[in-house]
């Protein structure tokens, strides 16, 4: 059980994800989430699915919480620095932000100097607890304490309720954003398409999609649970003339596998964009 508060800065898609991951893993209760958001809608929404308490302003959410999740869109991340920054107690908080690209220089900036920041990148499937995090500490944070864990463990503890957390240098945080941050969509995109294909050939829409979704996820959990490389896990599938290499042939043909590695290099140049100071 995480026993302090926790407040989202920015209560749209992430945030909700997050929170709600974190309540259904118990790791909170409802009681111990705040949210603050420009958007009434988003603000009713999160509090609607999650129980949590909407603050009216970013000060009041900052006084509350022992744990800020800065989850604005990039583009936003200023604003909310500048507010931040003259909240006097926010100096003493762990400030974490999701925001694509912002880079722990920007942060430090924005809130006025070093201090117990962090950038984290999750993905959507926070919310079912099956998802993928990295985190990468500034040079601010806290170390462990005799009556206090460090930041890196409550980090840690946070992000691992919800799925998978890896601690990288921030000089990747760009590339994760690429790989898993934006990668649910990608995948999203292949269950729709193999749905597709199965309409094609005859199958109702409902289970097309429910065997190319139950497809897609016993196959990342072979490749999770035995450790083997896809790519011999690919071989297990592919019989000697069989359908399986007619199906690679055409997936070949079509450019998969360059589509889906130029996808990720896409969006971590994006990510590098949005770091950059607005000209
Ligand atoms: N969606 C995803 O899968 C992931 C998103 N992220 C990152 O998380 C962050 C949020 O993304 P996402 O949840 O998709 O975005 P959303 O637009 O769904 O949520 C952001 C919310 O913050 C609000 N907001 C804007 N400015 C302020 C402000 N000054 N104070 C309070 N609230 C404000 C927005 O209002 P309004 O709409 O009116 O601007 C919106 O409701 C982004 O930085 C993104 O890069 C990271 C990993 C995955
Ligand atoms: O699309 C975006 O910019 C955000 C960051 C990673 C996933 N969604």
């Amino acid at each position: 059980m995480f026993s302090g508060k926790i407040g989202f800065i920015g209560s749209g898609q992430m945030a909700t994800a997050l929170a709600s991951g974190m309540l259904s893993a118990g790791l909170l209760q409802k009681d111990q989430l705040l949210a603050c958001d420009v958007s009434s809608a988003s603000a009713e929404k999160f509090a609607a699915v999650t129980g949590g308490q909407i603050c009216p302003s970013i000060a009041m959410l900052t006084e509350k919480a022992d744990v800020i999740f800065l989850s604005v869109k990039p583009q936003s991340m200023a604003g909310v620095l500048q507010t931040l920054s003259q909240v006097s107690t926010s100096r003493e908080k762990l400030i974490i932000s999701i925001a694509a690209g912002i880079t722990l220089a920007t942060l430090e900036a924005g809130l006025g100097g070093p201090g117990r920041i962090v950038r984290v990148m999750p993905n959507t499937p926070a919310l079912v607890g099956a998802g993928a995090s990295a985190f990468a500490l500034s040079q601010g944070t806290h170390a462990a304490s005799a009556n206090r864990p460090s930041d890196s463990q409550i980090v840690r503890q946070l992000l691992e309720t919800v799925g998978v957390a890896e601690e990288v240098p921030e000089s990747l945080m760009d590339a994760v954003t690429g790989l898993s941050g934006s990668g649910p969509a990608y995948v999203y995109q292949i269950i729709e398409a193999l749905s597709d294909g199965g309409v094609r050939v005859g199958l109702p829409r409902a289970t097309a999609t429910r065997l190319a979704a139950q497809t897609v996820l016993g196959a990342a959990q072979m490749v999770l649970s035995t450790k083997e490389h896809p790519g011999a896990l690919k071989d297990a599938v592919t019989s000697p003339g069989g359908t399986t290499i007619a199906g690679l042939h055409a997936l070949e043909s079509g450019g998969l596998r360059a589509a889906l590695m130029t996808a990720v290099v896409a969006a971590t140049q994006r990510a590098k964009e949005l770091g950059q100071p607005p000209r």
